[in-house]
Order: C-alpha cells, then sequence, then structure tokens
C-alpha cells in the first residue's frame, strides 16, 4: 500500500482532507474498506451512541460487503444502532436483482442483526408512488428529512460510500447531465447513460454533507477517470489528457467523482490497477 493510512487524512495533502491510499491489488483494497468500515461505525457508535452509513452499488462494493460479512470483528458495531441509506438505487421493481438494496442485502444485511426501522433502502418502482421516479426521490427526501435534526433536511452521514464509475460518475450523478447541478437532496434520474436508464440519486450538494466521502475504485477500466478526478480534487500532480481510451475524456472540473467531498475527509481507495503510472 501506499499513501497515508486508508480512511485517515494525508499528512500536508494538496487539498485539505483529501487523501488516497493504494494497494497492491483489489482483494487488499476490499480487505481493507471492509475493516475501516467497521472500525469507522464502531468509532461512530461510541461518540454518538449510533451510526449511520450510506451504501453504494457496484462490484467493488459487493466485494466489501461480503468481507465485512466474514470478519470475525464484525460485532464491535452494534448493527442495532446501524442507520442504513443508500446514495442511489436503479429504479426497478422491488427484489430485482439490479437493485443496489438487493445486492446490499445478499452480500451483507440480510446476515446482521439490524434494526428494519433503521434500514432505509430507496423506494422501488413498484412501490408507493408507482413508477414516478420523482415521487419516489421526494418520498426518500423526506424519510431522510424525519431522520435529520431540527436544523436540517438530512440526518448525519458518518461514512458514505461511493463507487467510482469509468466516467466518473458517481452515486448516479453522471457527468454532463442535468443532475449533476440539482440542489434538492435526492434526484431522479432520466436518461441516464448506463442502464438503467431511470434512477434515484443523492445529489452532490447532499453527499458533501457526510462526515467521511469514501471513494472506492479498483480496476484498470477506472483509471482515465480516477486521474482526472485526483487532477481536480488536487491529490495528486496528473495531467489531464491522459484519460485512458474509452474513458471521461472531458473536463476534470465536469467530473463528478472530482468534486465529491466529505465534511470531515474524503479519502481514496484505490487498487494499482486504478491508478495510471504518473508523470
Ligand atoms: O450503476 C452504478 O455504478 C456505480 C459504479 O459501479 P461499478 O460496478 O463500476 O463499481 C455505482 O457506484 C453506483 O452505485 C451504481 O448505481
Amino acid at each position: 500500500m501506499s499513501g497515508p493510512e486508508p480512511g485517515r487524512p494525508a499528512p500536508g495533502g494538496a487539498t485539505a482532507g483529501v487523501s488516497r491510499s493504494v494497494f497492491r491489488d483489489r482483494d487488499e483494497l476490499v480487505r481493507v474498506v471492509a475493516a475501516r468500515l467497521v472500525e469507522a461505525l464502531a468509532g461512530a457508535q461510541a461518540a454518538h451512541g449510533s451510526a449511520s452509513v450510506v451504501l453504494t452499488g457496484g462490484r467493488v462494493a459487493a466485494d466489501v460487503y461480503r468481507t465485512v460479512r466474514e470478519r470475525t470483528d464484525r460485532d464491535s458495531v452494534d448493527w442495532s444502532r446501524v442507520d442504513v441509506w443508500w446514495g442511489d438505487e436503479r429504479f426497478l421493481p422491488a427484489g430485482h436483482p439490479d437493485r443496489n438494496e438487493t445486492q446490499a442485502r445478499a452480500a451483507l444485511l440480510d446476515a446482521l442483526p439490524l434494526d428494519p426501522a433503521r434500514v432505509h433502502p430507496m423506494p422501488a418502482d413498484d412501490g408507493p408512488d408507482g413508477a414516478d421516479p420523482q415521487a419516489a426521490a421526494q418520498r426518500y427526501a423526506q424519510a431522510l428529512a424525519g431522520a435529520a435534526g431540527p436544523d436540517g433536511d438530512l440526518p448525519r452521514f458518518d461514512v458514505l460510500l461511493l463507487g467510482v464509475g469509468e466516467d466518473g460518475h458517481v452515486a448516479s450523478v453522471f457527468p454532463g447531465h442535468p443532475v449533476t447541478g440539482a440542489t434538492e437532496p435526492v434526484a431522479a434520474v432520466r436518461d441516464s447513460p448506463k442502464p438503467p436508464p431511470v434512477r434515484i440519486t443523492l445529489t452532490l450538494p447532499a453527499i458533501g454533507t457526510a462526515g467521511e466521502v469514501w471513494l472506492v475504485a479498483a480496476g484498470a477500466d477506472k483509471a482515465g477517470a480516477v486521474r482526472l478526478a485526483l487532477t481536480e480534487a488536487g491529490a495528486d500532480a496528473v495531467s489531464a489528457d491522459a484519460a485512458a481510451p474509452g474513458a471521461w475524456t472531458g473536463t476534470a472540473g465536469a467530473l463528478p467523482a472530482a468534486v465529491v467531498r466529505g465534511v470531515d475527509h474524503t479519502h481514496w481507495f484505490l487498487d494499482r490497477e486504478a491508478v495510471p503510472p504518473g508523470p
């Protein structure tokens, strides 16, 4: 591994609060993110009495969830005092295998003694609002507001996990899509460039209320987006003109992965393949 201790700020990083860790391979990356997640949730409970996590979808996230499930120390977290939210969802019927909720439940949540009232999946397209993603997004915003304190629309998010798309999207905020400019906490996404076309997502301002934002990316197909995003984040001095073929080739400023920040800290967890050689 290179870089600072995972999940902890880089000393003297170019941008305050943005740091990264690069792991030998995907397995090591997944192991460390799983370990840090257990540690962070236990730490949040020690500090606040409860903890909250915002889950992402995607392949590497599923591996992290399976690894948390298998950890012998996983019960250092009191799972009955964890609030589980989602950063985005594919707007499909409940139980559909492509829903991020279905993936997270199968990989981890079904094995944990969670309080069902504290598990907050985004609505499905056969839910109370039917196939109206705008109404479903509004419903999720209301659920978030209901869990928030008196002064805000959003509850405390201790750790917010993000996968990173080959195009530099995070959650379901896609580069060049109008959702990048959304200011309400939760947005409906139509015409997603990645299937399925209809989604629900936390917006960039909502993501930015999390204490810790962790971006997790593995594999060479993510290297172009990672390079651009780290350039914009100021966490690395790489050239923006070297995006991998097929990856996002727009300007770094338009890349959602480049602009997300946690309130306290933003950390990139990467494997070596996702980090192209520097200049
Ligand atoms: O569609 C989505 O994709 C991204 C990235 O997924 P990956 O499999 O390329 O890691 C994910 O972060 C997002 O939650 C999901 O809806």
